[in-house]
């Protein structure tokens, strides 16, 4: 068991803000950390880490990493960190790196293998791709078997499909190792394939805190379903107006009447929702 309970005056962009965390998280857990830009969850990972001073307390197990007393310093506690930036070692290979770590030969064959690297393990970082260099970061954090993997939106600079291919890897190494993992991310998809336990933080404070599906669906009242976007522009056609919005990858039309075409304007956040009809569900191929 991971009981956190720590505060740390931070400067937010609208003054002075208060980061006060305080949550028990069990071994093997795979929590998401989500929230808007600016509301600590760096800060809280680099805390959990030890790279950051703060009050309070982190107990891990029996061991306490961080009390009135005394802080733990970051070698000593056992973290995994996966950064968005890679951090790899550049003059060393991708086996290098990880033997870096701990000269743990067999650990090393086993991640490279389980995240497909095998055959580049005498490559240098600066020869692969965005999404293999993540992987080498990924299998360098697992190398010393972290009590606490941390990992700070580590597939947000990767197209798509090697997303989806990372987060795979990540559910794989999540299920041989059993390791506690904290992960930062802002996408739903990721954080429901991946997570049993998803936390909003606001302000420096906790928001929500549930079951990925608690969480995330956003469905209220007796809607069928909504969607979030922004409203790129309303136009007249005869009598009615067409609002056009862009909800992820998508751009969609909205017939709206008058009445509701006047209190909209360019750039508002909108949502979609529906409550008429069953959505149908088609499979793409
Ligand atoms: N050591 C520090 N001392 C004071 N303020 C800090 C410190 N570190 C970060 N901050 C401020 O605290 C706020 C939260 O920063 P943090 O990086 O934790 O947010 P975040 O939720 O990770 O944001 P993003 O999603 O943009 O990465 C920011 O306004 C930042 O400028």
């Amino acid at each position: 068991m991971i009981e956190i309970d720590v505060q740390k005056e931070l400067l937010g962009s609208m003054g002075k803000m208060d980061l006060h965390v305080k949550l028990s998280i069990e071994k093997q857990n795979f929590v998401a950390l989500s929230g808007q830009s600016g509301s600590g969850k760096t800060t809280l990972l680099r805390i959990l880490a030890g790279l950051e001073s703060a009050k309070g307390q982190i107990k891990v197990d029996d061991e306490v990493w961080l009390d009135e007393a005394h802080c733990l310093p970051p070698q000593k506690r056992g973290i995994g960190f996966v950064f968005q930036d890679y951090a790899l070692f550049p003059n060393m290979s991708v086996l290098e790196n990880l033997l870096f770590v701990r000269k743990d030969k067999a650990l090393a064959d086993q991640l490279l293998s389980m995240t497909e690297l095998s055959e580049l393990s005498n490559r240098r970082p600066a020869t692969l791709s965005g999404g293999q260099k993540q992987r080498v970061s990924l299998c360098r954090a697992m190398m010393n078997r972290p009590k606490l993997l941390l990992m700070d939106e580590p597939l947000s600079a990767l197209d798509p499909s090697m997303r989806t291919k990372l987060q795979h890897e990540i559910l794989t190494l999540h299920k041989a190792f059993g390791t506690t993992t904290i992960m930062v991310s802002h996408d739903p998809s990721e954080m429901y394939r991946l997570s049993s336990r998803v936390i909003v933080l606001s302000q420096g404070h906790v928001v929500q805190d549930g079951d990925a599906k608690s969480v995330l669906l956003r469905t209220q009242g007796s809607q069928k379903f909504s969607f979030e976007g922004e409203l790129l522009d309303i136009v007249k056609v005869d009598v009615i107006y067409v609002a056009i919005v862009s909800i992820g990858q998508q751009i969609v039309e909205v017939v709206l009447d008058g009445g509701e075409a006047k209190d909209l304007r360019v750039g508002d956040s909108v949502s979609i929702g529906t409550k008429a009809f069953t959505p149908i569900l088609q499979k793409l191929i």
